[in-house]
């Protein structure tokens, strides 16, 4: 097994699969403060003990809401283009339901190019809530899928999940920071083995391998 990766310029372009991609000028800024609210909007419906006439009120007004938005859509699948120093680009699902940056519901997730991976910082709040005051290993787990499969892509090798491996060491808190790192360790025709670790307060609370398998661009 060794590290092949392909220079990062060969990474394949989302139009030739046949998906929409925007650049960040097409997104208002507007956008980016509406996702926040509506992230914190999720949070306090989940925990709010308001009274009866004040959820009443508060349905009301998101269903008007929803509607107004619901007017126009965006396609589904549609991808950000983000340009790199190189010239070349990068590009990531617009709403990723881990990262993406029109996702309301994705925890945000921060994440940046290392010398051999990637790393993310995250603080989870009581959303993504499992077991009482911890995160839910679902959510750990889909955490982890997301950074290993960066790792993959930042390598030039984007792919797709075949197979993930979670090891849960220590509850994974919420509202407090956590890191996450992820790198390839090896790759074998199409396959990409990575592995990533979330870490709070430097204690590792979860690792995850995966076999990411290549994709081919078509034609
Ligand atoms: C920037 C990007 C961030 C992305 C982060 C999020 C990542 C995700 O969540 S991806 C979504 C979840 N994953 C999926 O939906 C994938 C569903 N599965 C599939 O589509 C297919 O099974 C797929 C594409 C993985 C492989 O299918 P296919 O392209 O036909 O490959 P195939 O020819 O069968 O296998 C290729 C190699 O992978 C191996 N392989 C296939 N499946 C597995 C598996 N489950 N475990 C281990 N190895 C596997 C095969 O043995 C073969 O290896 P070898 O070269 O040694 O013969």
């Amino acid at each position: 097994m060794s590290v092949d990766a392909a220079p990062v310029s060969e990474l394949p372009d989302p139009r030739d699969f046949g998906l929409p991609v925007v650049t960040e000028d097409d997104l208002p800024d507007e956008l980016g403060t509406l996702v926040a609210r509506v992230h914190d909007l999720v949070d306090a419906v989940a925990h709010t003990e308001a009274g009866s006439a004040e959820l009443a009120q508060a349905s009301a007004t998101v269903h008007e809401l929803t509607e107004r938005l619901n007017v126009k859509r965006r396609d589904i699948g549609a991808m950000l283009e983000r340009p790199r120093s190189d010239g070349g680009a990068d590009y990531e699902t617009l709403t990723n339901v881990v990262s993406g940056r029109s996702n309301p519901a994705a925890p945000p997730l921060v994440l940046e190019h290392t010398d051999d991976g990637v790393r993310a910082r995250v603080t989870l709040n009581g959303t993504y809530q499992g077991p009482p005051g911890l995160a839910h290993g679902g959510w750990v787990a889909a955490m982890l899928d997301q950074v290993l499969g960066s790792a993959s892509a930042a390598a030039g090798m984007v792919g797709l999940t075949a197979n993930l491996d979670v090891n849960y060491r220590n509850p994974t808190p919420l509202n407090a920071p956590l890191e996450l790192t992820a790198r390839v360790t090896g790759t074998e025709r199409r396959k990409v083995f990575v592995s990533a670790e979330i870490r709070h307060n430097g204690e590792v609370t979860a690792e995850g391998t995966a076999v990411m398998v290549r994709l081919d661009v078509p034609g």
